[in-house]
Formats: C-alpha cells, sequence, structure tokens
C-alpha cells in the first residue's frame, strides 16, 4: 500500500492553537503541489535562492488582493527528504488565533485540502518512512502527560517494539517455508527435526511473553490513574489535595461539609499521570447542596480506579467509616490516616477512642498515616499508590518501549497461533494444520507494523491523532 501519486496536497495548522498562547505558528503543507501553492502566497524579497531545506525569509500575501498577512519564513523540504516522503513546505508565521487561520484559508483556496487528523503521519506510513508502532508513537508523543510516557514513547519511534515484532515474524515465516517445502518436497529432504521446531516456538512463545508484560505499564504512562480522596467531612481530603498538589486549589476550613463538588488537581507520581479528585465529607445531611456533593463523592468513587480513603487518625475506625467503606471497597483501597500530629497529644490511645471497636479492614490495599496540613507523609502515600498499582504486574523486563491495547489484541492472537503450533505438533496432527497455525501468528505480528492490515483499522488508528500531526 502506497499514497497515491494523485493524492491532494493537504494542508492543516501543524501547531497548538491556543488563544495568546504560542508566539509563532506553522501551517503545513505536504503533496505534489506545495511548492506551487507556497509560491503563490509567499515573496521572498532579494535574490535568495530556492532551495530545499533552506529557510527563506519573506512576506506572505493574499494572493487575490496581495494585502500583507504576515511577515515569516518559508521552509521547503522536497520529496523524499520530508516528514512525509512527499513534497512538504511550512510556513513558520506569528502565532496565536487570527494569522495562521488566514494562512491555512489562503493554502485551502490556492487548491491545498484540508488534512484529516493524522493525515500526514499517516502519509510517512503509507510512503514506507515509518511503521504502525512507530506512527502510534507519534501520537503518544504528542499525548504524553509525564516525562516517563514521552520517554517510552519515543522509544517505540525509535523502533524499539517495531524490531523485535518484526524479527519474531520473519523467524515465523522462515519456520512456514521449512514446514511448506517438507509437505512439498518431503522423499527429497531429511527428517524434519519436530524436536527443533518445538523449541524454535518455544522460544518465540517466551519473546512474545516478555512484550506482553509490557501492556499495563503501557496504559497505566498513556491514560494515567484517576484517584479519589474519600471520606467523612473534616477528615482533611482537601487539605491533602491541596499537599499533594503544593497549591490552595481546594478551600479548607473547620466547618465539616466545606467542600460541595468535586475538586480535580493533575498530578505526575513515579511517571504515571495522576488526575486526583477532592471530593465532599461523605454524611447524612438535611442541606439541599450537601446532599448533591454527596452524590458527586460517591459518583467519583465509583469511576476511579483508586479510592484514597481518609480517616481523622485521632477517630480511628469509626462505624461511620465502615459504613461508607461498604460502598466503595469495590475499587482498590489505600487507607491514610490524617492528623498523625495529633496523636502524641491525644490522651486516649488509638483502639480506646470513641466509636472505634473494630479494626481497619482487612482488604485494604494499604495503610498511610500522614498529615496533610503540615505537608508530613505525602511521599510514603505516593509509595504506596506506586506499590499497589504495580501490584501483581510482572516485570517486563526492563523494555522501555510499552505497547498499547491494540498491540496487546493482536500480540494475544499471535501467542495464541504459536500455542496451537505447539499443540498440533504435540497432538501428532499433519503438517497442512501446523501452517494454518504459524499463517495466524505472522497475521497477527504483521496487524502490528502495518504489514496485514485493512482500511478500516488504519481509519480507526489514525483517527485518534490530533489535526495537523
Ligand atoms: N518544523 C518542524 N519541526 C518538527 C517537525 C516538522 O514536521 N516540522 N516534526 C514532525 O513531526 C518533528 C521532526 N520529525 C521529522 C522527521 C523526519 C523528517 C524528515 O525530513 N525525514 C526525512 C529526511 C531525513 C534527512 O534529510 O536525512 C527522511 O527520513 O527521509 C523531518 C522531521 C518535530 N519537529
Ligand atoms: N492538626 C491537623 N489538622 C488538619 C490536618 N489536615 C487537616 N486538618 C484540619 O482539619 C480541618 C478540616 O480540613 P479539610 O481539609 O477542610 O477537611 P475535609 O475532609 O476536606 O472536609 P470537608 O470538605 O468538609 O468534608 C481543617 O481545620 C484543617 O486545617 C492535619 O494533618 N493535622
Ligand atoms: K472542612
Ligand atoms: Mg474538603
Amino acid at each position: 500500500m502506497t499514497a497515491a501519486a494523485s493524492a491532494p496536497t493537504i494542508a492543516a495548522i501543524a501547531t497548538a492553537i491556543v488563544p495568546q498562547q504560542g508566539s509563532v505558528g506553522i501551517v503545513r503543507l505536504s503533496g505534489a503541489d506545495s511548492l506551487a501553492i507556497a509560491r503563490t502566497l509567499f515573496h521572498a524579497p532579494g535574490a535568495q535562492p530556492w532551495e530545499s531545506h533552506r529557510v527563506l525569509y519573506g512576506l506572505i500575501r493574499d494572493p487575490q488582493t496581495q494585502e500583507l498577512v504576515d511577515e515569516g519564513l518559508l521552509l521547503w523540504m522536497q520529496a523524499p527528504r520530508s516528514y512525509t516522503r512527499e513534497d512538504v513546505v511550512e510556513f513558520h508565521c506569528h502565532g496565536g488565533m487570527m494569522v495562521v487561520q488566514r494562512i491555512l484559508q489562503l493554502c485551502l483556496g490556492a487548491g491545498a485540502t484540508l488534512a484529516q487528523p493524522g493525515e500526514f503521519t499517516l502519509r510517512a506510513f503509507l510512503n514506507g518512512r515509518i511503521d504502525l508502532t512507530q506512527a502510534e508513537s507519534i501520537a503518544d508523543l504528542v499525548g504524553a502527560q509525564s516525562p516517563q510516557a514521552a520517554q517510552t514513547a519515543l522509544a517505540g519511534l525509535q523502533g524499539k517494539l517495531a524490531q523485535p515484532i518484526g524479527q519474531m515474524r520473519s523467524a515465523c515465516l522462515d519456520l512456514l517455508a521449512e514446514v511448506e517445502a517438507y509437505i512439498d518436497f518431503e522423499d527429497d529432504l531429511p527428517p524434519l527435526d519436530e524436536a527443533a521446531v518445538v523449541r524454535r516456538v518455544g522460544e518465540l512463545l517466551a519473546q512474545v511473553q516478555q512484550i506482553l508484560a509490557t501492556a499495563d505499564r503501557g496504559q497505566l504512562l498513556r491514560t494515567g490513574l484517576k484517584v479519589a480522596i474519600v471520606g467523612q467531612p473534616n477528615v482533611g481530603k482537601s487539605s491533602l489535595l491541596n499537599a499533594w498538589s503544593r497549591s490552595d486549589r481546594a478551600i479548607v476550613t473547620d466547618l465539616p461539609g466545606t467542600t460541595r463538588d468535586v475538586v480535580e488537581s493533575q498530578l505526575v507520581v513515579a511517571g504515571i499521570p495522576v488526575q486526583v479528585l477532592d471530593t465532599a465529607g461523605i454524611r447524612d445531611t438535611g442541606d439541599v447542596v450537601e446532599q448533591l456533593g454527596v452524590a458527586r463523592s460517591r459518583q467519583a468513587a465509583q469511576q476511579a480506579d483508586l479510592v484514597l480513603f481518609t480517616v481523622d487518625a485521632t477517630q480511628g475506625w469509626t462505624a461511620a467509616d465502615q459504613a461508607i467503606y461498604g460502598e466503595v471497597n469495590h475499587r482498590p483501597v489505600i487507607l491514610v490516616r490524617n492528623k498523625i500530629d495529633l496523636l502524641a497529644t491525644t490522651a486516649a490511645p488509638l483502639s480506646a477512642s470513641p466509636g472505634t471497636p473494630e479494626p481497619y479492614p482487612g482488604d485494604l490495599a494499604g495503610v498511610v498515616a500522614l498529615a496533610a496540613a503540615l505537608n508530613e507523609g505525602i511521599d510514603r502515600l505516593e509509595a504506596a499508590i506506586v506499590a499497589t498499582v504495580h501490584q501483581g504486574s510482572v516485570e517486563a523486563a526492563n523494555l522501555d518501549f510499552a505497547i498499547n491495547q491494540r498491540q496487546a489484541a493482536a500480540l494475544s492472537l499471535a501467542r495464541q497461533g504459536l500455542e496451537q503450533v505447539q499443540g498440533t505438533i504435540a497432538a501428532g496432527l499433519p503438517l497442512d494444520l501446523w501452517t494454518i497455525d504459524l499463517r495466524g501468528a505472522i497475521q497477527a505480528l504483521g496487524e502490528i507494523t502495518g504489514e496485514s492490515l485493512t482500511e478500516s483499522m488504519l481509519d480507526r488508528i489514525f483517527s485518534r491523532f490530533c489535526i495537523g500531526k
């Protein structure tokens, strides 16, 4: 599959369009007419040579009216030495909303077609500059919300996933060729070494397993964690949000029922993007506004990946806590014992505090003691969160890339095919059946890198890109 020679020249704004932001913006063209279109609007004074990979200075004018639109720079990258392997022209103009929009419109007026989301990268893929895993890594890199997520995406962009997948696919193709040769020319060949085939398939399976083990980390890095702080009024939930996010995001008072709405903050914990939700303290209340807030707390807890169940350590675990806990413990729960600074001055020991006949629940994912108002213990909280999310996840052999859900699904199919080969051999079934299972594995591996793919799968993958990428 290659981009047809007749593919239209596409145009898009390549930089973010945010009001008041970005002093420079880029409008990008790709396709055979890029240079011709650019020349209708860009006027380079003096004797500047129009050469590939040279920056030109000039004025951008409306081709119809010759009205001045901007003063800018132009970069032409002649095919195939470009991002898409087509002729690419970039206008580096002034940023903001107006100028880039206007230049884009002028490009469209001069014959370009508005690019679909991901279309530049799709062309880079169709023209063979990158494979599908690298294209997906570009989207991950642009969307990364932590330095670690960006590093992982970069590893993918460098082909760290494409390489082993490609190697495994060609190992399967070699195996298939050998088995097929044996089917065709059995009489002329030495006997097939079944044990060797079984061993090679076993090695491939082990490698598939290792790569599959990166899926959990990939999911965490890409989509992050939603963490809800839940508990009774006044236990210090908002104080915790503020200490953790080093901000005054949430209102804190000594009045129970202070927080009414869900308050969000975005953090990064050990490379994992974390969305923290501070919620209204849960209690029965006659106040209608507070009731609505409490309903939102319950909803936030339902939707969270992890609940930080916060209690006042001087009160211990009360019957009210137990009641709330019953509503949230279908999620992993870390118990946060807040206000430990007050424990030393509390006369009664914890077990004897009023309303704490019971010990903490046994099915907690972790227990952390801290003092939010004093910024004390946040490091321990983060350690407990990291321990919880990595619990039970297999070590991914220190691989620095991480696969996404699509790749994991295809890799599972490849594993299934390879396991079937082993089963078929063990059952003493005919060689024809070995080849069917092997072909299944080859197809699945090819879907990861893009060698075997349907049009609709491509549409699905590239539609999640942003426009101009
Ligand atoms: N101005 C600008 N900055 C940018 C991009 C861009 O398109 N424009 N990029 C886009 O997202 C990224 C850079 N990625 C790029 C990747 C490959 C090629 C490229 O021209 N590759 C050719 C030629 C290499 C060479 O001359 O040796 C190739 O690989 O064939 C350009 C940019 C980030 N910065
Ligand atoms: N001594 C001490 N006081 C704290 C600590 N954390 C919070 N407080 C105090 O406890 C009171 C309630 O804190 P908030 O953060 O508003 O509690 P909340 O759980 O958000 O309360 P609601 O929003 O009403 O449910 C405030 O007076 C805080 O200063 C702590 O670690 N130590
Ligand atoms: K409060
Ligand atoms: Mg609060």
